[in-house]
């Protein structure tokens, strides 16, 4: 079957347009399955309809071309034009909306707002008291105030414990004083801090009557409402270029025993009375909510990150002819060359199935502050905590990986600032490190596998949560030809081996007298080696779930040969483990070899429209390379006679320095 997909061909590149005409399936029915629904997937393409009617929103100078003041000052202007049209664009409080809006016109470079929205306002809703989002909550919506979230100091990042800003309650007052008692105290990263936040939401130390209880979250007016001067007794600035993320001012924030009302303590689920008495919270972690939630998005966002690399480097390739094959008269597209689709295929399957899992634990988020605020239910918070945990360490990796192999899929001009995606590596592979370095939520995760296991060989295996129940599932021969399943029993395997043996391990150096801590430290590899298996066991079991509740026949059978690439691709990843265990023969290997290679074969003809379905527009992709026209060499040559270098012949470097050197040269 082939369909003529429903974009415009006519003016495209023709060899992106035969790839778009041999598609086997729709691409707004695949944008249904990608984005979770029919009714998401049509506001998405009806607000991106609408911004291109608005002549302000339209891609002014390349952000490649721009200093960092002037990427803050654009992302600040499109905002402004974005607010006069905010509730014709979108359903006022709509959080995907207002995402997809921020995403399409202001990109991926940061702006500031990402953390009012991402952070600041979940903040509010999850730990905020009724009577407190009353007075902030709306303000915050209707964009009076703009807030962040400051959190992370200096000296320390990772562990929340040893936080130095602290907030001392005053019963005489009935005020908290916050204080940056050393310079590895003052906050540093939030984005949106340095220069743009009015508002931040702090976490600080609550300090009672000279007792510590640890970090707590208080919203603080940072800036003058009128002036937007600093008040007093607050420092604050921008951190400086990094990496990538240029539009965004992270910054740092030290307090000079500046006070606060008592009421400025978010109390949804603790209290300070005035006379300084505590009322703790249902769960010790719930002020940990705002990082859950973000993690819990970040499955879905990366896979938008890694897609947006993949629709560039998969156009690009079905467009640049290099070398021969069969036919000697006409050079083939670089796409049909098995390396190439064995550089991209598999992390086209990846983004396919980190959307489903981010589609899923967005719920499981939305869920558990239902529990929890209307309920006082705080039953899902552990398992949420190391599933999202495993879950952004695992995604962030293998998205950092497929954008770098999408870079090089591009040969030279995925190099360039063209391509766009060394911008899109920068933004996603900070995720490695935001929300908790990789490392440290691996670890996280690996804390419940290890309990878990603990229980099976405590003979409880009862008290399993339902994603724990394979570490009690016996050895099997698996027959791999009988589908999908068969490869969740070898992985099962796999898993539970290294959870199994990580955990031994833990324990015998224990045994030995090293204390839980250093035993812990001396297994960390074996236990992120574990959590990693856990998680991809995950992510693996969500794409089949998923791909088995699809009703409509082509885009099913699209998605059921990614699915069968992912499958093959994964197992034979971690195979050394599987041969290591003789949970896998060397026959077991050629097969997922072999399979894995056919699999590519059959994705080869829908690759453009597996990406096209993402409905990209132009100028959320902010790539050259990637134009849905196909038009490469003509929009590069463009674009670099752009460049502010070409709009004169000599530069002043020439006249200043190199003429006269070349001068004194002939001398
Ligand atoms: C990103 C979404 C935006 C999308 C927009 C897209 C548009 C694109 C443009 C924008 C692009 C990008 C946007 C950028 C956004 C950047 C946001 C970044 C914001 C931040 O980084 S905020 C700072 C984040 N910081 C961290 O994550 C710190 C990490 N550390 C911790 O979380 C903790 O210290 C810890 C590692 C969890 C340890 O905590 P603690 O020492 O207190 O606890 P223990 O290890 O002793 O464990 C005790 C016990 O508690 C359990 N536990 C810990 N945390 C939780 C929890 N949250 N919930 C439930 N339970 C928890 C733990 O498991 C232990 O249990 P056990 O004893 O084992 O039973
Ligand atoms: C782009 C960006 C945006 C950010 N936005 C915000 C924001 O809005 N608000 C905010 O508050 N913060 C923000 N941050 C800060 C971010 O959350 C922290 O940098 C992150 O949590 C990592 O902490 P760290 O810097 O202390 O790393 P460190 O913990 O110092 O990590 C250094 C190394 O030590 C290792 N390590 C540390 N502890 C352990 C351990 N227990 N076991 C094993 N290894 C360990 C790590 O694995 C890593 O290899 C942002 C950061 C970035 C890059």
């Amino acid at each position: 079957m082939s369909f003529l997909n429903k974009e415009i061909c006519d003016g495209d590149n023709p060899d992106l347009t035969e790839e778009r005409r041999t598609a086997t399936f729709d691409t707004d029915r695949m944008a249904q399955v990608i984005y979770g629904s029919e009714k998401f997937a049509a506001r998405r393409r009806q607000i991106t309809k609408s911004i291109s009617r608005i002549p302000a929103l339209q891609d002014t100078k390349p952000l490649a071309f721009m200093t960092r003041e002037e990427k803050i000052t654009e992302a600040c202007r499109e905002l402004d034009v974005l607010s006069d049209h905010w509730e014709q664009l979108i359903y006022v409080n709509d959080e995907e909306e207002a995402l997809h809006l921020h995403r399409e016109v202001i990109g991926m470079e940061g702006h500031p707002f990402a953390l009012h929205e991402t952070m600041f306002i979940p903040t509010l809703v999850s730990q905020a008291s009724d009577e407190q989002q009353e007075k902030w909550l709306g303000r915050a919506r209707k964009r009076e105030i703009i807030g962040c979230y400051a959190q992370t100091e200096l000296g320390h990042g990772s562990n929340l414990r040893k936080l130095e800003t602290t907030a001392t309650y005053s019963p005489s007052t009935q005020e908290f004083i916050l204080h940056t008692p050393t310079i590895t105290a003052l906050k540093w990263w939030p984005g949106a801090l340095g220069k743009s936040s009015n508002y931040a939401i702090v976490m600080a130390d609550l300090v009672i009557k000279n007792k510590s209880y640890g970090p707590h979250p208080f919203i603080v007016q940072l800036r003058d409402e009128k002036t937007h001067q600093p008040l007093p007794g607050i420092t604050v600035g921008d951190i400086g270029p990094k990496m990538a993320f240029n539009g965004a001012d992270n910054g740092f924030l030290g307090f000079d025993h500046f006070r606060i009302p008592r009421g400025n303590l978010l109390m949804r689920h603790n209290r300070v009375e005035p006379d300084g008495s505590y009322l703790k919270p249902p769960h010790a972690k719930i002020g940990y909510s705002s990082m859950v939630k973000v993690r819990s998005r970040m499955a879905m966002d990366q896979g938008l990150f890694m897609a947006q690399a993949l629709v560039i480097a998969v156009r690009y390739s079905a467009v640049r002819r290099q070398g021969f094959l069969e036919d000697k008269s006409q050079e083939v597209k670089v796409l049909d060359y098995q390396t190439q689709q064995h550089r991209l295929f598999p992390s086209i399957a990846r983004v396919y199935a980190f959307i489903f899992c981010g589609l899923e634990t967005i719920q499981l988020y939305e869920k558990l502050i239902l529990d929890v605020n209307k309920n006082g239910d705080t039953s899902g918070m552990a398992d949420l905590h190391s599933l999202t945990s495993g879950l952004k360490s695992v995604v962030t990796h293998f998205t950092g990986q497929g954008i770098e192999q999408a870079r090089m899929a591009c040969g030279g001009h995925g190099y360039s600032m063209a391509s766009y995606i060394s911008e899109i590596y920068g933004v996603a592979v900070a995720g490695c490190t935001y929300e908790g370095e990789n490392m440290v939520m691996l670890l996280q995760c690996a804390r419940a596998l290890v309990k878990a296991v603990e229980l099976v060989e405590e003979g409880h295996p009862e008290k399993l949560s339902p994603m724990m129940a394979y570490l009690t599932k016996p050895s099997v021969t698996v027959d791999l030809t009988v589908g999908p399943e068969a490869y969740v029993k070898i992985f099962q395997l796999i898993a539970k081996k290294q959870a199994f043996k990580a955990t031994e391990q833990l324990h015998k150096f224990m045994v030995a007298g090293d204390s839980r801590d250093v035993a812990w430290n001396k297994s960390a590899v074996e236990l992120t080696k574990a959590s990693r298996l856990h998680t991809r066991l995950y992510i693996l079991k969500t794409f089949i779930r998923r791909v088995e509740s699809i009703t409509d026949i082509s885009v099913k059978a699209a998605l059921t040969d990614l699915l069968n690439l992912h499958l093959n691709y994964e197992l034979l990843d971690v195979a050394s483990y599987a041969l290591a265990d003789g949970i896998m023969s060397s026959t077991q290997m050629d097969f997922i070899k072999n399979q894995l290679y056919s699999s590519l074969e059959k994705i080869r003809p829908n690759a453009v429209s597996l990406m096209d379905s993402f409905q990209f527009s132009d100028l959320q992709l902010r790539s050259v390379l990637g134009r849905r026209d196909g038009h490469v060499y003509q929009n590069l040559f463009e674009w670099a006679k752009s460049s502010p270098l070409n709009q004169s012949e000599v530069l002043p470097s020439v006249t200043q320095y190199l003429k006269p050197m070349m001068e004194k040269s002939k001398l």
